[in-house]
């Protein structure tokens, strides 16, 4: 018989009891020191008074002196209210430690040589909600941020489906990044968006940007240079019902960004198209010469796009051509297989804010960039150096927002000076959001700013 009460971890915590009109500010000034648990909110109501509420400290906040949340945020706090401390306990039972069919572990150096026996024990217990356990293997060093996992119990099936927000997405762990902790992070983002809103997600693995910013109603540029993150984008897309908001990419971030600010001739056509139309023609590239590089149009299920996809996408020589095939796909959709003229096409994006379809311009407008590959996202940023051609682009430059690492050694302004060097531009009021700890000295941000003018400028040059 399981003993559920075996489950259960006692979390011995601090709390600070703060009037209720001022929870936002605080747990703003708060952030990246408040608990960060799947599933469970860190503010919750004062059993002492419905005036109050309780805001849920971090777990390395060891003792009621705070000594471990920077000097000026707790002066801030002191500015708004008077600081009570108070301690808070909760257990996180049985219940609480939900799954999906995959339990995944990461076993301890000294309890490995007992690991099959572990895995065995939480494999007839939990079966058939658990069907799969693994246990990560060393750390990850590939470029698309897979992390390696043995399979001591169970099913050797690594496709699993996982739900975050009310969407839900499937993906294969063996072969895609994934990380369910950012759950928060990505429903932070998002809610700084509103509908309407053209999103460029330059690292959107299998979408928990992408698609909870489609159910938003933005209109989405997703791109992931692993095939397999690619095709799990598209399946979550239509698993989700938002394939018609979100556009899909298999290219380098750079290529990416820079094929989708491509201008298009006067004619209406690219240059590049009428390259491609030429390379179709000849038929020099098989039509299962489908690489990584294949960028795809979701358009909704029977419009003529598919066909075009199937047929024109597979032919794409390199990867600049990708987002030019995709462009004219958007002609061909708009008039039923004619390159449209630039004055007949309908006008600029910021005008159909939420309206459907997808008839965005990237070149003209796009109001966010997703840069979620911590580890280098900084260094991506020379790809927006003179990409912005003023000459057609429509209202303010977009938001960026770039995460990164910051190690315990390292400041906000360095990381600024890198960002900055990057841009070849000076960045104005930028913000830095907490994300999380990663490890004892290292933590991951959110480094928020408005693309700066000088950055559109000629003098600076596009990254090769
Ligand atoms: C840290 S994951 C983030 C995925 C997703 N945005 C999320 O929040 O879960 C980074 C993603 O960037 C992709 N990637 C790595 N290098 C890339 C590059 N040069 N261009 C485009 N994508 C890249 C990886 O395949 C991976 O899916």
């Amino acid at each position: 018989m399981l003993d559920e009460k075996k489950f259960d971890v006692q979390l011995n915590l601090w709390a600070l009891r703060i009037p209720r009109e001022h929870c936002k500010l605080a747990t703003r000034i708060l952030n990246g020191y408040l608990l960060d648990r799947p599933r469970i909110k860190p503010v919750t109501e004062d059993p002492t008074s419905d005036k109050n509420r309780c805001v849920i400290l971090s777990e390395k906040i060891k003792s009621p002196e705070l000594s471990e949340i920077p000097v000026g945020k707790v002066d801030e706090l002191k500015e708004l209210f008077e600081i009570e401390v108070v301690p808070y306990s909760m257990t996180l039972g049985y219940s609480y430690w939900t799954a999906g069919h995959v339990a995944h572990l990461n076993i301890s150096d000294e309890l490995l040589p007992y690991k099959d026996v572990i895995a065995k024990v939480i494999y007839d217990k939990n079966y058939p909600r658990i069907k799969t356990i693994v246990n990560k293997v060393g750390s990850i060093t590939n470029e698309f941020r897979v992390p390696k996992f043995e399979v001591l119990a169970g099913d050797s099936d690594t496709v699993t489906e996982v739900k975050q927000y009310g969407a839900i997405f499937k993906l294969d762990y063996s072969l895609v990044y994934w990380n369910s902790r950012l759950e928060h992070e990505h429903l932070r983002l998002i809610s700084k968006f509103q509908a309407g809103d053209i999103v460029c997600d330059m690292f959107a693995g299998i979408g928990p940007f992408a698609i909870p910013a489609a159910q938003k109603g933005c209109r989405v540029y997703a791109n992931d240079l692993n095939p397999d993150s690619v095709h799990y984008l598209k399946t979550n897309a239509e698993i989700n019902k938002v394939s018609d908001l979100v556009r899909t990419y298999n290219l380098d971030a750079r290529k990416f960004i820079s094929s989708l600010m491509e201008v298009p001739s006067s004619d209406g056509c690219l240059e590049s198209d009428k390259e491609n139309l030429q390379t179709s023609e000849k038929g020099d590239m098989p039509h299962n010469s489908q690489t990584k590089l294949e960028g795809s149009v979701a358009e909704p299920p029977g419009e003529s796009g598919a066909d075009f996809e199937s047929n024109e996408l597979l032919r794409a020589k390199d990867e600049g051509n990708i987002a030019s095939v995709k462009r004219r796909s958007e002609s061909l959709l708009e008039e039923n297989g004619n390159c449209v003229p630039e004055r007949k096409k309908r006008s600029s994006s910021k005008s159909v804010k939420g309206s459907q379809p997808f008839n965005a311009k990237p070149w003209e407008h796009f109001d966010h960039a997703i840069m979620n590959l911590p580890a280098s996202a900084l260094q991506f940023l020379d790809a927006f150096r003179g990409i912005i051609n003023r000459k057609y682009w429509k209202g303010s430059l977009p938001l960026i927002h770039c995460y990164c690492f910051i190690r315990s050694n390292e400041t906000e302004d360095l990381i600024k000076s890198v960002a900055e060097n990057a841009l070849g531009a000076s960045i104005h009021d930028p913000t830095f959001h907490r994300v999380r700890d990663v490890a004892p000295n290292k933590a991951m941000f959110c480094l928020s700013f408005r693309l700066p003018e000088e950055a559109c400028s000629d003098d600076a040059t596009p990254a090769s």
